[in-house]
């Protein structure tokens, strides 16, 4: 990298201390060492989408379950039609029709100089080794080529009398064997795999309404800060609008939970205690934004002192500074009897958001038990009219918008973590290594995409 690079005694301080700083390869290790998959359960389809399969699903019954028609036309033998052209058309006698759902098939027969009325999808008729399509035909018109068919409602007649065929076929011509998809007794899909719309669509196609797979966590957000008023509300002076919860709250949902926003909790360690034990009940993981830096009004360090079961193993909630801008103060650990996990995150909405994006996204994956559970990360060239600052020992995740084509990555608004608004414009997160103090513009630097 043609930056400046400042030597190890700005590295964080490994020492074990009480100023001990973390670095966020150290937290991320943490955190994820802590976190198990969420129990399997079964799942109606429409609720597995983007779930995590836990079992091997064995085709039933195979696809198609039957031989079947790809075309609108005419079930026919093949000898019948051998040497058919417009100017000589083989003749057939029609003997019904067979529609998609017709179970009936096996009542028509197709036999010498017969042809039976086809739709796609519908069973192959004994008898019957080929379709042809109804443009290969008169249609039982008596007339030139047929473009469609004739509703059999309007024409009941089109499923009696004659048909001209134009032209010969191959036996097994336009018929979509049984099977020819998957076979009874397949694998139709491998424990692991994601379910997306496909794999949910052949779910169903082989009949199954529920699989067993590991849910989809439940989050629960909430930010603190007696400043915080809730959007629509009247602004008194010194309060803001709690946007952290909202924020988070759709990145939860965004990254696959169920997300449940609780609105802000006033600065009130009892206040914040008794609300985050109600939320338990819901909550497999949850989320709280604001009090953890070192201010008089801090509280979520002092309410979740007390809400940990000290004598369980696992259990308490860890507060750490990292080498990170923003971000640095962080909370990790586990609260209640289930020792469910927490994080505590800081209130500046920018460094929540990169905390999230860091820390607890990665941790919602691998509840889900997704392998892969971190974002895109790519190498792109700093396109900036000055050379960017960073400060040394921190590994600083600058806002920016990041462009594929030209593999260029510029940054958006400053390094400040109250920037709601360039953040909102950004698509991806600039990184400056820790030991880089400044990089020249047409530098190559590594850029988390936010959208992958
Ligand atoms: N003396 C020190 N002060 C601070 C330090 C430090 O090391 N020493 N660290 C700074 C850093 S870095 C961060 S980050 C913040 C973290 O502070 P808290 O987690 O305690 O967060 P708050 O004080 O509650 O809020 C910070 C800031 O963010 C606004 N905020 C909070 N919640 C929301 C929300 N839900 N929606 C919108 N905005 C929110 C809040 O009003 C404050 O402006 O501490 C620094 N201070
Ligand atoms: O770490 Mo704070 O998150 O820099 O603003």
């Amino acid at each position: 990298m043609s930056s400046t690079e400042v030597p190890s005694a700005n590295a964080p301080d490994n020492s074990g201390g009480p100023d001990r700083v973390w670095s966020v390869d150290e937290h991320l290790d943490d955190v994820l060492g802590a976190i198990q998959p969420l129990e399997p359960i079964e799942l109606q389809l429409p609720d597995a989408q983007g779930c995590v399969l836990v079992e091997d699903v064995t085709v039933p019954l195979a696809l198609p379950p039957f031989d079947n028609s790809s075309m609108d036309g005419y079930a026919v033998r093949v000898a019948d039609i051998t040497g058919a052209s417009a100017e000589f058309p083989a003749v057939l006698t029609v003997i019904g029709d067979v529609a998609a759902g017709f179970g009936g098939a096996q009542e028509i027969n197709v036999g010498p100089g017969e042809a039976a009325r086809i739709m796609t999808g519908a069973p192959l008729p004994p008898g019957a080794e080929a379709v042809v399509p109804v443009e290969w035909t008169d249609g039982g018109s008596g007339g030139g080529p047929a473009t469609t068919m004739r509703a059999a409602g309007t024409h009941p007649d089109d499923s009696t009398g004659e048909v001209r065929v134009h032209r010969p076929a191959e036996a097994r011509a336009y018929v979509r064997a049984a099977g020819s998809d998957v076979k009874a007794g397949d694998t139709a899909l491998a424990a692991g795999t994601v379910l997306g719309p496909p794999q949910i669509g052949l779910l169903a196609a082989i009949g199954r309404p529920s699989v067993l797979v590991r849910p989809r966590p439940r989050v629960v957000v909430m930010s603190t800060g007696s400043e915080l008023v809730q959007p629509g509300e009247k602004l008194e002076a010194g309060q803001i609008y709690d946007s952290n919860s909202f924020t988070l709250t759709a990145a939860a949902r965004a990254a696959g939970a169920i997300a449940y926003r609780v609105g802000a909790v006033t600065d009130d360690a009892d206040e914040l205690r008794a609300t985050i034990e109600d939320q338990l009940v819901r909550a497999d993981l949850l989320i709280t934004t604001g009090g953890v830096s070192v201010g008089a009004y801090d509280v979520v360090k002092e309410a979740l002192a007390s809400v940990a079961d000290e004598d369980e193993p696992g259990s308490g909630v860890d507060f750490r500074k990292l080498a990170m801008q923003p971000g640095k103060p962080q909370g990790f650990g586990s609260i209640g009897p289930d020792h469910t996990p927490l994080l505590a995150l800081p209130g500046n909405p920018v460094s929540s958001y990169v905390s999230f994006e860091l820390f607890v996204r990665p941790v919602i994956r691998a509840l889900m038990g997704l392998q892969d559970v971190h974002r895109t990360t790519v190498r792109a060239e700093l396109e900036a009219s000055e050379p960017l600052t960073s400060p040394a020992g921190k590994r600083q995740f600058l806002r920016a918008t990041y462009d594929a084509d030209a593999g260029t990555v510029t940054p958006v608004g400053g390094s400040g973590s109250h920037l709601i608004a360039a953040l909102a414009h950004a698509d991806s997160l600039l990184v400056v290594p820790e030991d880089t103090t400044a990089v020249e513009p047409g530098t190559e630097v590594e850029v988390v995409l936010l959208t992958q």
